[in-house]
Protein backbone atom coordinates (compact mmCIF):
# COMPACT_ATOMS: atom_id res chain seq x y z
CA UNK A 1 0.00 0.00 0.00
CA UNK A 2 1.48 3.45 -1.32
CA UNK A 3 1.21 6.19 1.80
CA UNK A 4 1.67 9.88 0.57
CA UNK A 5 2.91 12.29 3.36
CA UNK A 6 1.36 15.65 3.86
CA UNK A 7 2.08 18.35 6.14
CA UNK A 8 -0.59 20.52 7.10
CA UNK A 9 -1.12 23.38 9.04
CA UNK A 10 -1.44 22.82 13.15
CA UNK A 11 -4.67 26.23 13.14
CA UNK A 12 -6.60 27.66 10.50
CA UNK A 13 -5.61 31.11 9.60
CA UNK A 14 -8.72 33.41 10.37
CA UNK A 15 -10.46 32.23 13.03
CA UNK A 16 -14.79 32.58 12.76
CA UNK A 17 -13.87 33.69 9.23
CA UNK A 18 -13.84 31.13 5.77
CA UNK A 19 -10.32 30.06 6.00
CA UNK A 20 -8.79 31.85 2.52
CA UNK A 21 -6.37 29.36 0.40
CA UNK A 22 -3.00 29.56 1.22
CA UNK A 23 -0.14 28.98 -1.45
CA UNK A 24 2.00 25.69 -1.29
CA UNK A 25 4.75 24.37 -3.08
CA UNK A 26 5.17 20.60 -3.27
CA UNK A 27 8.28 18.98 -3.21
CA UNK A 28 8.09 15.46 -3.22
CA UNK A 29 4.44 15.32 -2.35
CA UNK A 30 4.82 17.27 0.66
CA UNK A 31 2.76 20.61 1.42
CA UNK A 32 4.90 22.82 3.48
CA UNK A 33 3.38 25.17 5.77
CA UNK A 34 5.10 27.23 8.52
CA UNK A 35 3.42 25.75 11.62
CA UNK A 36 2.75 22.08 10.21
CA UNK A 37 2.37 18.33 11.55
CA UNK A 38 2.96 15.41 9.36
CA UNK A 39 -0.36 13.04 8.72
CA UNK A 40 -0.02 9.94 6.74
CA UNK A 41 -2.98 9.15 4.12
CA UNK A 42 -3.71 5.94 2.65
CA UNK A 43 -3.51 5.67 -1.34
CA UNK A 44 -4.78 2.44 -1.40
CA UNK A 45 -7.26 2.62 -4.32
CA UNK A 46 -7.98 5.59 -7.01
CA UNK A 47 -10.72 7.13 -4.77
CA UNK A 48 -9.79 10.36 -2.91
CA UNK A 49 -9.87 10.44 0.68
CA UNK A 50 -10.75 13.38 1.82
CA UNK A 51 -7.71 14.65 2.94
CA UNK A 52 -5.82 13.85 0.16
CA UNK A 53 -6.62 16.59 -2.76
CA UNK A 54 -5.61 20.33 -1.87
CA UNK A 55 -2.86 20.32 -3.85
CA UNK A 56 -4.22 21.77 -6.79
CA UNK A 57 -1.36 23.25 -8.62
CA UNK A 58 2.69 22.90 -8.78
CA UNK A 59 4.00 26.19 -7.39
CA UNK A 60 7.20 27.96 -8.17
CA UNK A 61 9.38 28.75 -5.28
CA UNK A 62 7.45 29.20 -2.04
CA UNK A 63 7.60 27.07 0.74
CA UNK A 64 5.62 29.00 3.63
CA UNK A 65 2.34 29.40 2.93
CA UNK A 66 1.54 33.14 2.11
CA UNK A 67 -2.15 34.70 2.78
CA UNK A 68 -2.60 35.53 -1.21
CA UNK A 69 -5.01 32.98 -2.80
CA UNK A 70 -4.90 30.18 -4.35
CA UNK A 71 -6.68 30.82 -7.68
CA UNK A 72 -6.94 28.06 -10.07
CA UNK A 73 -7.41 28.48 -13.68
CA UNK A 74 -11.21 28.10 -13.30
CA UNK A 75 -11.28 30.70 -11.05
CA UNK A 76 -12.07 28.25 -8.10
CA UNK A 77 -9.96 28.89 -5.28
CA UNK A 78 -9.48 25.21 -3.20
CA UNK A 79 -10.10 24.71 0.58
CA UNK A 80 -7.71 25.02 3.49
CA UNK A 81 -6.18 21.82 4.16
CA UNK A 82 -7.63 21.65 7.47
CA UNK A 83 -11.33 21.49 6.01
CA UNK A 84 -10.37 18.46 4.83
CA UNK A 85 -8.97 17.42 7.85
CA UNK A 86 -11.07 18.38 10.59
CA UNK A 87 -13.69 15.90 9.02
CA UNK A 88 -11.63 13.02 7.43
CA UNK A 89 -10.45 12.45 11.60
CA UNK A 90 -13.77 12.25 12.09
CA UNK A 91 -14.67 9.92 9.69
CA UNK A 92 -16.19 11.47 6.81
CA UNK A 93 -15.11 10.39 3.17
CA UNK A 94 -15.42 11.77 0.23
CA UNK A 95 -14.55 10.07 -2.84
CA UNK A 96 -13.76 11.66 -6.20
CA UNK A 97 -14.86 15.59 -5.46
CA UNK A 98 -13.11 18.33 -4.10
CA UNK A 99 -14.61 21.17 -2.14
CA UNK A 100 -13.30 24.73 -4.24
CA UNK A 101 -14.25 28.63 -3.63
CA UNK A 102 -15.89 30.35 -6.19
CA UNK A 103 -18.36 32.79 -7.06
CA UNK A 104 -21.14 31.00 -5.24
CA UNK A 105 -19.25 30.52 -2.53
CA UNK A 106 -17.58 26.87 -1.62
CA UNK A 107 -18.52 24.45 -3.61
CA UNK A 108 -17.99 20.41 -4.85
CA UNK A 109 -16.39 19.62 -8.02
CA UNK A 110 -15.67 16.09 -9.47
CA UNK A 111 -11.71 15.67 -9.31
CA UNK A 112 -11.87 12.63 -11.79
CA UNK A 113 -14.20 11.47 -14.83
CA UNK A 114 -16.75 8.96 -13.43
CA UNK A 115 -18.74 6.87 -16.28
CA UNK A 116 -22.36 6.64 -15.88
CA UNK A 117 -23.17 3.46 -13.87
CA UNK A 118 -26.23 1.83 -14.06
CA UNK A 119 -26.83 1.50 -10.17
CA UNK A 120 -26.11 5.48 -8.14
CA UNK A 121 -22.97 5.89 -6.30
CA UNK A 122 -21.61 7.31 -3.00
CA UNK A 123 -19.29 10.27 -3.60
CA UNK A 124 -19.77 11.89 0.20
CA UNK A 125 -20.14 9.80 3.59
CA UNK A 126 -21.08 11.87 6.81
CA UNK A 127 -21.64 10.16 10.24
CA UNK A 128 -24.65 10.98 12.28
CA UNK A 129 -22.36 12.30 15.03
CA UNK A 130 -21.64 15.41 13.06
CA UNK A 131 -24.82 17.07 12.48
CA UNK A 132 -26.82 19.03 14.09
CA UNK A 133 -30.66 17.63 14.15
CA UNK A 134 -33.70 17.97 15.47
CA UNK A 135 -36.92 16.32 15.24
CA UNK A 136 -39.23 18.02 13.20
CA UNK A 137 -42.29 17.39 15.47
CA UNK A 138 -42.66 16.90 19.40
CA UNK A 139 -40.91 15.59 21.95
CA UNK A 140 -37.98 17.23 20.48
CA UNK A 141 -35.26 14.80 20.03
CA UNK A 142 -31.72 15.98 19.00
CA UNK A 143 -29.50 13.75 17.17
CA UNK A 144 -26.63 13.13 18.36
CA UNK A 145 -28.26 14.68 21.71
CA UNK A 146 -25.62 17.16 22.62
CA UNK A 147 -27.90 19.40 25.08
CA UNK A 148 -27.10 18.24 28.42
CA UNK A 149 -30.60 17.79 30.69
CA UNK A 150 -31.70 21.04 32.54
CA UNK A 151 -29.88 23.44 30.18
CA UNK A 152 -31.78 26.60 29.71
CA UNK A 153 -31.61 26.30 25.82
CA UNK A 154 -34.53 23.15 26.06
CA UNK A 155 -36.96 26.22 27.78
CA UNK A 156 -35.60 28.44 24.59
CA UNK A 157 -36.45 25.72 22.15
CA UNK A 158 -39.59 24.71 23.48
CA UNK A 159 -41.21 28.47 23.41
CA UNK A 160 -41.23 27.74 19.74
CA UNK A 161 -44.29 27.10 17.60
CA UNK A 162 -44.13 23.08 16.43
CA UNK A 163 -45.67 23.89 13.57
CA UNK A 164 -43.47 26.81 11.85
CA UNK A 165 -40.38 27.41 14.15
CA UNK A 166 -38.06 24.77 12.74
CA UNK A 167 -35.31 27.13 11.60
CA UNK A 168 -35.13 29.05 15.00
CA UNK A 169 -34.85 25.58 17.17
CA UNK A 170 -32.15 24.48 14.43
CA UNK A 171 -30.64 27.79 15.14
CA UNK A 172 -30.38 27.43 18.73
CA UNK A 173 -28.62 24.44 18.55
CA UNK A 174 -26.22 25.87 15.93
CA UNK A 175 -25.34 28.40 18.34
CA UNK A 176 -25.11 26.29 21.03
CA UNK A 177 -22.85 23.77 19.43
CA UNK A 178 -20.29 26.45 18.55
CA UNK A 179 -20.51 27.24 22.63
CA UNK A 180 -19.88 23.62 23.44
CA UNK A 181 -16.30 23.07 24.25
CA UNK A 182 -14.89 20.49 21.76
CA UNK A 183 -17.75 20.21 19.76
CA UNK A 184 -17.31 19.44 15.37
CA UNK A 185 -18.98 22.54 15.15
CA UNK A 186 -16.65 24.91 16.47
CA UNK A 187 -13.99 24.14 13.75
CA UNK A 188 -16.58 23.63 10.95
CA UNK A 189 -17.80 26.76 12.00
CA UNK A 190 -14.82 28.56 10.47
CA UNK A 191 -15.79 27.13 6.80
CA UNK A 192 -19.33 28.97 7.29
CA UNK A 193 -20.23 32.02 5.07
CA UNK A 194 -19.51 34.98 7.39
CA UNK A 195 -21.88 37.43 7.98
CA UNK A 196 -20.59 39.46 4.96
CA UNK A 197 -20.57 36.28 3.15
CA UNK A 198 -23.74 34.79 3.88
CA UNK A 199 -25.98 35.77 1.13
CA UNK A 200 -29.81 35.27 3.48
CA UNK A 201 -31.86 38.52 3.45
CA UNK A 202 -32.36 38.17 6.95
CA UNK A 203 -29.15 40.35 6.97
CA UNK A 204 -29.93 42.63 4.28
CA UNK A 205 -31.02 46.71 5.22
CA UNK A 206 -34.41 47.65 4.51
CA UNK A 207 -32.56 49.95 1.38
CA UNK A 208 -30.66 47.09 0.60
CA UNK A 209 -34.14 45.25 0.17
CA UNK A 210 -35.76 47.65 -2.16
CA UNK A 211 -32.89 46.81 -4.19
CA UNK A 212 -34.86 43.67 -5.13
CA UNK A 213 -37.38 45.88 -7.03
CA UNK A 214 -40.03 43.29 -5.76
CA UNK A 215 -42.03 45.37 -3.21
CA UNK A 216 -43.43 41.62 -2.29
CA UNK A 217 -40.39 39.60 -1.39
CA UNK A 218 -39.12 42.70 0.14
CA UNK A 219 -42.45 42.47 2.61
CA UNK A 220 -42.03 39.07 3.19
CA UNK A 221 -38.33 39.58 4.30
CA UNK A 222 -39.30 42.67 6.95
CA UNK A 223 -41.17 40.14 8.40
CA UNK A 224 -38.97 37.50 8.77
CA UNK A 225 -36.29 40.15 10.27
CA UNK A 226 -39.01 41.33 12.66
CA UNK A 227 -39.85 37.40 13.69
CA UNK A 228 -36.33 37.11 14.47
CA UNK A 229 -35.62 39.87 16.10
CA UNK A 230 -38.39 39.38 18.59
CA UNK A 231 -37.46 35.87 18.82
CA UNK A 232 -34.13 37.16 20.14
CA UNK A 233 -35.49 39.99 21.92
CA UNK A 234 -37.85 37.66 23.73
CA UNK A 235 -34.79 34.85 24.56
CA UNK A 236 -31.45 37.17 25.15
CA UNK A 237 -33.30 40.18 27.49
CA UNK A 238 -31.25 40.98 30.08
CA UNK A 239 -31.81 38.55 33.05
CA UNK A 240 -31.39 35.40 30.95
CA UNK A 241 -28.23 33.28 32.05
CA UNK A 242 -25.26 33.51 30.71
CA UNK A 243 -25.37 30.10 29.15
CA UNK A 244 -27.65 31.59 27.07
CA UNK A 245 -26.37 35.15 26.42
CA UNK A 246 -23.12 34.15 25.43
CA UNK A 247 -24.45 32.25 22.40
CA UNK A 248 -26.06 35.17 21.11
CA UNK A 249 -24.62 38.35 22.45
CA UNK A 250 -26.25 40.93 19.76
CA UNK A 251 -29.54 40.28 17.35
CA UNK A 252 -27.11 40.22 13.95
CA UNK A 253 -25.31 37.13 15.42
CA UNK A 254 -28.73 35.45 16.26
CA UNK A 255 -30.02 36.35 12.95
CA UNK A 256 -26.83 35.55 10.86
CA UNK A 257 -26.92 31.62 12.27
CA UNK A 258 -30.94 31.65 11.67
CA UNK A 259 -29.85 32.57 7.78
CA UNK A 260 -27.06 30.07 7.75
CA UNK A 261 -29.66 27.16 9.11
CA UNK A 262 -32.31 28.35 6.49
CA UNK A 263 -29.74 28.04 3.91
CA UNK A 264 -27.92 24.89 4.97
CA UNK A 265 -30.94 22.74 6.40
CA UNK A 266 -31.96 19.80 4.69
CA UNK A 267 -34.85 17.58 6.11
CA UNK A 268 -35.17 14.04 6.14
CA UNK A 269 -36.42 11.05 7.22
CA UNK A 270 -34.27 9.12 9.16
CA UNK A 271 -34.44 5.84 10.90
CA UNK A 272 -31.88 5.69 14.42
CA UNK A 273 -32.07 2.00 15.62
CA UNK A 274 -36.43 0.89 15.44
CA UNK A 275 -36.95 5.13 15.74
CA UNK A 276 -38.16 6.89 12.46
CA UNK A 277 -38.13 10.57 12.63
CA UNK A 278 -38.37 13.28 10.37
CA UNK A 279 -35.53 15.60 10.87
CA UNK A 280 -33.81 19.13 10.86
CA UNK A 281 -30.53 18.63 9.84
CA UNK A 282 -27.43 20.66 9.03
CA UNK A 283 -24.49 17.89 7.65
CA UNK A 284 -21.52 19.59 7.23
CA UNK A 285 -19.72 18.97 4.23
CA UNK A 286 -22.78 17.71 2.62
CA UNK A 287 -24.19 21.42 3.10
CA UNK A 288 -21.07 22.50 0.47
CA UNK A 289 -22.94 21.25 -2.07
CA UNK A 290 -24.71 23.90 -4.62
CA UNK A 291 -28.31 23.73 -5.89
CA UNK A 292 -28.96 23.01 -9.66
CA UNK A 293 -32.40 22.53 -11.20
CA UNK A 294 -30.62 19.66 -12.96
CA UNK A 295 -28.83 18.01 -10.39
CA UNK A 296 -26.32 15.06 -10.61
CA UNK A 297 -26.47 14.21 -6.99
CA UNK A 298 -29.15 13.44 -3.99
CA UNK A 299 -28.99 12.54 -0.76
CA UNK A 300 -29.59 9.18 0.93
CA UNK A 301 -29.86 7.90 4.60
CA UNK A 302 -28.00 4.85 5.26
CA UNK A 303 -29.50 3.59 8.70
CA UNK A 304 -27.49 0.78 9.74
CA UNK A 305 -24.32 3.12 9.87
CA UNK A 306 -25.95 6.29 10.52
CA UNK A 307 -24.46 8.17 7.70
CA UNK A 308 -25.81 10.28 5.13
CA UNK A 309 -24.84 9.34 1.92
CA UNK A 310 -23.96 11.58 -1.12
CA UNK A 311 -24.96 9.89 -4.02
CA UNK A 312 -24.33 10.68 -8.05
CA UNK A 313 -27.34 9.81 -10.08
CA UNK A 314 -27.37 6.45 -11.44
CA UNK A 315 -26.65 6.73 -15.48
CA UNK A 316 -24.80 10.05 -14.87
CA UNK A 317 -21.97 10.99 -16.48
CA UNK A 318 -19.11 13.40 -14.66
CA UNK A 319 -16.53 14.69 -16.44
CA UNK A 320 -13.84 15.92 -14.00
CA UNK A 321 -13.83 19.64 -12.88
CA UNK A 322 -17.91 19.57 -12.87
CA UNK A 323 -19.83 20.94 -10.22
CA UNK A 324 -21.39 18.24 -8.06
CA UNK A 325 -25.21 19.43 -7.17
CA UNK A 326 -28.64 18.84 -5.39
CA UNK A 327 -31.51 20.29 -6.12
CA UNK A 328 -32.76 22.03 -3.00
CA UNK A 329 -36.25 23.40 -3.77
CA UNK A 330 -38.42 21.48 -6.58
CA UNK A 331 -41.19 23.53 -8.01
CA UNK A 332 -40.37 26.84 -6.66
CA UNK A 333 -40.11 30.46 -8.05
CA UNK A 334 -36.99 32.55 -7.41
CA UNK A 335 -39.02 34.34 -5.00
CA UNK A 336 -38.74 31.43 -3.01
CA UNK A 337 -35.12 30.47 -3.41
CA UNK A 338 -34.66 34.37 -2.40
CA UNK A 339 -36.47 34.04 0.61
CA UNK A 340 -34.29 30.89 1.79
CA UNK A 341 -31.19 30.92 0.21
CA UNK A 342 -30.55 34.26 -1.14
CA UNK A 343 -30.10 33.52 -4.67
CA UNK A 344 -31.78 32.90 -8.03
CA UNK A 345 -31.76 31.95 -11.52
CA UNK A 346 -32.58 33.18 -14.86
CA UNK A 347 -33.60 29.68 -15.96
CA UNK A 348 -35.56 28.82 -13.11
CA UNK A 349 -38.07 26.23 -15.00
CA UNK A 350 -40.78 26.90 -12.53
CA UNK A 351 -40.49 30.66 -12.54
CA UNK A 352 -44.20 32.40 -12.83
CA UNK A 353 -45.79 35.20 -14.03
CA UNK A 354 -49.27 36.22 -13.70
CA UNK A 355 -50.91 37.97 -16.39
CA UNK A 356 -53.79 39.50 -15.78
CA UNK A 357 -55.62 39.96 -19.41
CA UNK A 358 -57.77 36.40 -21.33
CA UNK A 359 -55.82 35.65 -24.20
CA UNK A 360 -54.51 32.20 -24.21
CA UNK A 361 -52.41 30.23 -26.43
CA UNK A 362 -52.55 26.26 -27.68
CA UNK A 363 -49.93 24.99 -25.28
CA UNK A 364 -49.68 21.32 -27.77
CA UNK A 365 -48.74 24.23 -30.70
CA UNK A 366 -46.02 25.54 -28.16
CA UNK A 367 -44.76 22.86 -26.89
CA UNK A 368 -44.18 21.19 -30.25
CA UNK A 369 -42.41 24.48 -31.44
CA UNK A 370 -39.71 24.36 -29.31
CA UNK A 371 -39.66 20.43 -29.24
CA UNK A 372 -40.76 20.55 -25.77
CA UNK A 373 -42.58 16.34 -24.79
CA UNK A 374 -43.68 15.28 -21.00
CA UNK A 375 -46.28 16.54 -19.01
CA UNK A 376 -46.08 19.99 -16.59
CA UNK A 377 -44.71 18.07 -13.73
CA UNK A 378 -41.51 16.77 -15.83
CA UNK A 379 -41.22 18.71 -18.96
CA UNK A 380 -37.93 17.73 -21.24
CA UNK A 381 -36.71 18.86 -24.27
CA UNK A 382 -35.39 17.28 -27.25
CA UNK A 383 -32.85 19.22 -28.76
CA UNK A 384 -32.39 16.63 -31.66
CA UNK A 385 -35.34 17.36 -33.14
CA UNK A 386 -35.46 21.03 -32.85
CA UNK A 387 -34.95 23.49 -35.52
CA UNK A 388 -33.24 26.59 -32.90
CA UNK A 389 -29.73 24.74 -32.67
CA UNK A 390 -30.68 23.88 -29.10
CA UNK A 391 -29.48 27.40 -27.94
CA UNK A 392 -32.90 28.62 -27.29
CA UNK A 393 -34.87 26.35 -25.11
CA UNK A 394 -33.58 26.52 -21.31
CA UNK A 395 -34.96 26.34 -18.13
CA UNK A 396 -37.08 29.27 -18.86
CA UNK A 397 -38.45 28.27 -21.75
CA UNK A 398 -40.37 25.15 -19.68
CA UNK A 399 -41.07 28.00 -17.64
CA UNK A 400 -42.73 29.55 -20.32
CA UNK A 401 -44.71 26.49 -21.04
CA UNK A 402 -45.75 26.24 -17.77
CA UNK A 403 -46.80 29.91 -16.68
CA UNK A 404 -48.31 30.85 -20.33
CA UNK A 405 -52.17 31.06 -20.04
CA UNK A 406 -52.71 28.35 -22.53
CA UNK A 407 -55.90 25.97 -23.84
CA UNK A 408 -56.00 22.70 -24.94
CA UNK A 409 -58.72 20.89 -26.66
CA UNK A 410 -57.27 17.49 -27.98
CA UNK A 411 -56.14 17.81 -31.79
CA UNK A 412 -58.16 20.63 -32.70
CA UNK A 413 -55.48 22.98 -34.82
CA UNK A 414 -55.84 26.72 -33.33
CA UNK A 415 -57.45 28.92 -35.94
CA UNK A 416 -54.19 31.14 -37.10
CA UNK A 417 -55.22 34.79 -36.72
CA UNK A 418 -56.62 34.12 -33.45
CA UNK A 419 -53.78 32.15 -31.88
CA UNK A 420 -50.85 34.86 -33.49
CA UNK A 421 -53.09 37.45 -31.70
CA UNK A 422 -53.33 35.98 -28.13
CA UNK A 423 -49.53 35.17 -28.46
CA UNK A 424 -49.15 38.83 -29.10
CA UNK A 425 -51.40 40.03 -26.48
CA UNK A 426 -49.14 38.21 -23.89
CA UNK A 427 -46.04 39.21 -25.33
CA UNK A 428 -47.33 42.97 -25.30
CA UNK A 429 -48.15 41.81 -21.48
CA UNK A 430 -44.46 41.22 -20.59
CA UNK A 431 -43.19 44.47 -22.39
CA UNK A 432 -45.61 45.93 -20.29
CA UNK A 433 -44.18 44.56 -16.57
CA UNK A 434 -40.81 44.79 -17.77
CA UNK A 435 -41.30 48.49 -18.57
CA UNK A 436 -42.48 49.19 -15.20
CA UNK A 437 -39.18 48.75 -13.83
CA UNK A 438 -36.90 51.31 -12.62
CA UNK A 439 -33.92 50.18 -14.50
CA UNK A 440 -33.54 48.07 -17.59
CA UNK A 441 -31.67 44.80 -17.58
CA UNK A 442 -29.20 46.43 -19.63
CA UNK A 443 -28.26 48.90 -16.74
CA UNK A 444 -28.63 45.98 -14.03
CA UNK A 445 -25.91 43.92 -15.79
CA UNK A 446 -24.25 47.01 -16.31
CA UNK A 447 -23.78 47.64 -12.42
CA UNK A 448 -23.01 43.81 -12.33
CA UNK A 449 -20.43 43.59 -14.13
CA UNK A 450 -18.96 46.99 -12.17
CA UNK A 451 -18.89 44.62 -9.16
CA UNK A 452 -15.52 42.80 -8.29
CA UNK A 453 -15.35 39.13 -9.80
CA UNK A 454 -14.92 38.01 -5.94
CA UNK A 455 -17.88 39.36 -3.64
CA UNK A 456 -16.69 36.61 -1.27
CA UNK A 457 -12.56 37.50 -1.07
CA UNK A 458 -13.77 40.85 0.07
CA UNK A 459 -11.38 42.45 -1.73
CA UNK A 460 -12.94 45.31 -2.58
CA UNK A 461 -15.77 46.55 -0.07
CA UNK A 462 -17.07 48.62 -2.96
CA UNK A 463 -20.93 50.08 -1.66
CA UNK A 464 -23.04 47.65 -4.05
CA UNK A 465 -20.93 44.36 -2.93
CA UNK A 466 -23.26 43.17 -0.61
CA UNK A 467 -26.18 44.03 -3.18
CA UNK A 468 -25.19 41.12 -5.61
CA UNK A 469 -28.07 38.72 -4.91
CA UNK A 470 -31.21 41.51 -5.26
CA UNK A 471 -28.85 42.83 -8.02
CA UNK A 472 -28.98 39.72 -9.77
CA UNK A 473 -32.63 38.35 -8.47
CA UNK A 474 -34.09 41.62 -10.27
CA UNK A 475 -31.78 41.07 -13.58
CA UNK A 476 -33.35 37.27 -13.51
CA UNK A 477 -36.64 38.29 -13.58
CA UNK A 478 -36.29 40.87 -16.25
CA UNK A 479 -34.23 38.18 -18.13
CA UNK A 480 -37.28 35.67 -17.59
CA UNK A 481 -39.69 38.45 -19.07
CA UNK A 482 -37.12 39.19 -21.93
CA UNK A 483 -36.78 35.13 -22.74
CA UNK A 484 -40.60 34.65 -22.31
CA UNK A 485 -41.52 37.95 -24.75
CA UNK A 486 -39.10 36.67 -27.04
CA UNK A 487 -40.87 32.84 -27.11
CA UNK A 488 -43.73 34.27 -28.04
CA UNK A 489 -42.39 35.99 -30.82
CA UNK A 490 -40.55 32.79 -32.08
CA UNK A 491 -43.96 30.92 -31.45
CA UNK A 492 -45.85 33.25 -33.83
CA UNK A 493 -43.29 32.84 -36.55
CA UNK A 494 -42.91 29.32 -36.44
CA UNK A 495 -46.32 28.03 -35.45
CA UNK A 496 -47.55 25.47 -38.33
CA UNK A 497 -51.26 25.27 -38.81
C1 LIG B 1 -26.16 24.85 1.22
S1 LIG B 1 -25.17 26.24 0.93
C2 LIG B 1 -24.08 25.66 -0.31
C3 LIG B 1 -22.66 26.01 -0.01
C4 LIG B 1 -22.36 27.45 -0.16
N1 LIG B 1 -22.02 27.76 -1.54
C5 LIG B 1 -21.26 27.92 0.75
O1 LIG B 1 -20.41 28.66 0.32
O2 LIG B 1 -21.26 27.58 1.93
C6 LIG B 1 -26.35 27.27 0.10
C7 LIG B 1 -25.83 28.62 -0.34
O3 LIG B 1 -24.96 28.47 -1.45
C8 LIG B 1 -25.18 29.46 -2.44
N2 LIG B 1 -25.70 28.78 -3.65
C9 LIG B 1 -26.04 27.49 -3.75
N3 LIG B 1 -26.43 27.17 -5.00
C10 LIG B 1 -26.32 28.29 -5.72
C11 LIG B 1 -26.60 28.62 -7.08
N4 LIG B 1 -27.04 27.71 -7.95
N5 LIG B 1 -26.38 29.89 -7.49
C12 LIG B 1 -25.93 30.84 -6.62
N6 LIG B 1 -25.66 30.59 -5.31
C13 LIG B 1 -25.85 29.34 -4.86
C14 LIG B 1 -26.20 30.42 -1.83
O4 LIG B 1 -25.48 31.43 -1.17
C15 LIG B 1 -26.91 29.54 -0.82
O5 LIG B 1 -27.47 30.26 0.25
Amino acid sequence: MASLQFQLPTHSFISNHRVKGVNFTRPNFSLLCKNTRAITVSDEDTSFRLLEPQIVEESTSEVYPSLNSIKLSSGLESADPDFYKIGYVRSVRAYGVNFKEGSDGFGVYASKDIEPLRRARVIMEIPLELMLTISQKLPWMFFPDIVPIGHPIFDVINSTNPEIDWDLRLACLLLFSFDREGNFWQLYGDFLPSVEECTSLLLATEEDLLELQDQSLASTMKEQQKRALEFWERNWHSDVPLKIKRLARDPERFIWALGIVQSRCINLQVRIGALVQDANMLVPYADMLNHSFQPNCFFHWRAKDRMLEVMINAGQRIRKGDEMTINYLRGQKNNMFMQQYGFSSSTNPWDVIEFSGNSKIHLDSFLSVFSISGLPEEYNYNSRVSNDGGDFVDGAVLAAARTLPTWSDGDMPPVPSIERKAARELQEECLQMLAKYPTTSDEDQKILDSMPEARRTLEAAIKYVDLLPQFTYRLHRKLFLQKVSRALEIYQDRILF
